[in-house]
C-alpha cells in the first residue's frame, strides 16, 4: 500500500479534539532543553531524536507504543520552562495546520516531580508540582493563543494504571476550569488489569457533579464492555478512539442514537495496532458510512512523525472521504467540543462562514 503524499487536502479551518500535548512535542526542543538541563540523550541532531521516538511500523503490544515516551519525558519533566515552551510551541505547530480550535491533553501528573507519588520517569524529587505543571500550560498556551490567533483548551488525563491520581486530576479540572481546562480524560492502557479502579469512578462521579466535562480512551485497544463502562459508568460524553464499539453492534446502535462523538485518529490507530493497517477496513469506513458522530485527529504527533493533513489524506485516499464530508465531521466536532454553549456556537458558525455555508443549517441536518 502506497504511503500518503504530504500534500495538504482539506486545506480550510479544522478542529482538533484529541492529541496529547505529550506526543506532540518538538524534536528539537527536546534536544535543545536535554542540552541546557545536561541530560544525555542518544541522539545529537532534531532528525535523530525524531528517530528515537518514532513508532514506523505497527507494534506488537500497545506497551511498546507507550515505551516511547519513557525516551525523552525525563528532558521535559519537572522542568518549568520547558512545559511552558512545549505548550507554546505546541498551539504554533497546530495553527501552521489550520487547526483554530484544539483541545488537548495530558497528564499533570507525568510531567511533575512534587506531590506525585510515585515520581515519574525515575526523577529525583524537585519543585514542579500537578498544580504547577497546569498553570504552566495553561500560560504556554495562553501565549499561543495571542500570538497564533487560535484557541487552545485542555484536558485534563486520569492514567488507566494510577488510579491514586485521579481525585487530584478532578480537583484540578474544577480549580482551572475558567482558565481554559474543559474537561477530564482516562488514558494509557486499556487492556491493564487494574485491580481497583473505584477512585477512576469516583473522579468521573466528582466531574458530573461539577459540569466538567468527560472523555474516556476506550475501544481502541480494549474490547466493546470498555466502552460501555465508559458511558455508563463514566458518564463520558466522547469516546477516545473507540473503534472496537463495533464488535458489539447493540451497543454501536445506542451510541449512534445518542449521537455518542468518537474521537478517532486514522494514523495513530495503524501504528498502535489498534486497526488493520489496512486503512480500507478501518472502523471510520463504518462510522462514515453511517453518519456517525466523530472528528479526524493526531493523537501522538511526535510518536507518529506525522501531522494532521496526514490523518486527512489518508481518509480521503483509502475511505473516501469527500471536501463535503470534511466540512460536516469539523461542524460536528465543533458541537461536541467541551466549550461553554456561548463560545461553542460561535466556533460553529465561525466554521459555516469558512466553510461558505448557511449560517442557519441545524445540526440535526448536519447529521444527515
Ligand atoms: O493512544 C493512546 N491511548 C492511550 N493512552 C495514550 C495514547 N496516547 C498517549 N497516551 C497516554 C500516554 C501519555 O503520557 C498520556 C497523557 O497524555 O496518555
Amino acid at each position: 500500500m502506497a504511503e500518503p503524499s504530504t500534500e495538504t487536502i482539506f486545506n480550510k479551518p479544522k478542529i482538533e479534539l484529541h492529541v496529547h500535548l505529550d506526543g506532540a512535542i518538538r524534536a528539537e526542543t527536546i534536544l535543545d532543553v536535554a542540552k541546557r538541563r545536561g541530560i544525555k540523550l542518544n541522539a545529537s541532531s532534531g532528525k535523530e531524536m525524531k528517530h528515537l521516538c518514532t513508532v514506523y511500523q505497527p507494534v506488537k503490544m500497545f506497551a511498546e507504543f507507550l515505551a516511547k515516551f519513557e525516551e525523552y519525558m525525563p528532558v521535559i519533566a519537572g522542568d518549568k520552562e520547558a512545559i511552558r515552551r512545549i505548550a507554546y510551541e505546541f498551539v504554533e505547530d497546530k495553527s501552521k495546520e489550520g487547526v483554530i480550535y484544539v483541545e488537548v491533553r495530558y497528564s499533570p501528573h507525568l510531567l511533575a516531580n512534587t506531590d506525585v507519588e510515585p515520581i515519574p520517569w525515575k526523577q529525583e524529587k524537585g519543585d514542579v508540582s500537578p498544580d504547577d505543571v497546569v498553570q504552566l500550560v495553561n500560560q504556554g498556551l495562553a501565549e499561543g493563543e495571542k500570538d497564533f490567533n487560535i484557541k487552545a483548551r485542555s484536558i485534563l488525563c486520569c492514567m488507566r494504571h494510577m488510579p491514586n491520581w485521579s481525585m487530584k486530576v478532578v480537583e484540578l479540572c474544577k480549580k482551572y476550569k475558567e482558565d481554559g481546562v474543559v474537561g477530564i480524560d482516562l488514558a494509557g492502557d486499556e487492556t491493564i488489569n487494574v485491580r481497583d479502579q473505584s477512585c477512576h469512578r469516583l473522579a468521573y462521579e466528582e466531574a458530573v457533579r461539577c459540569g466538567i466535562h468527560r472523555t474516556v480512551h476506550a475501544g481502541e485497544m480494549g474490547p466493546p464492555s470498555v466502552v460501555k463502562e465508559a458511558v455508563e459508568v463514566l458518564k463520558a460524553e466522547r469516546i477516545g478512539h473507540g473503534y472496537n464499539t463495533l464488535k458489539d453492534q447493540v451497543l454501536y446502535k445506542q451510541l449512534r442514537e445518542q449521537n455518542m462523538h468518537f474521537e478517532t485518529c486514522p494514523i495513530s490507530s495503524k501504528l498502535t495496532g489498534a486497526c488493520d493497517p489496512d486503512f480500507t477496513k478501518h472502523p471510520l469506513v463504518t462510522f462514515r458510512k453511517d453518519k456517525v458522530n466523530y472528528s479526524l485527529n493526531t493523537d501522538d504527533p511526535l510518536i507518529f512523525n506525522s501531522q494532521l493533513h496526514v490523518d486527512y489524506r489518508t481518509a480521503h485516499e483509502y475511505m473516501g472521504f469527500t471536501e463535503e464530508e470534511f466540512k460536516r465531521l469539523n461542524i460536528n466536532s465543533a458541537k461536541s467540543s467541551f466549550l461553554p454553549e456561548k463560545e461553542k456556537k460561535d466556533l460553529v458558525n465561525k466554521l459555516y462562514e469558512a466553510y461558505e455555508m448557511a449560517m442557519t443549517l441545524k445540526f440535526e441536518q448536519c447529521l444527515q
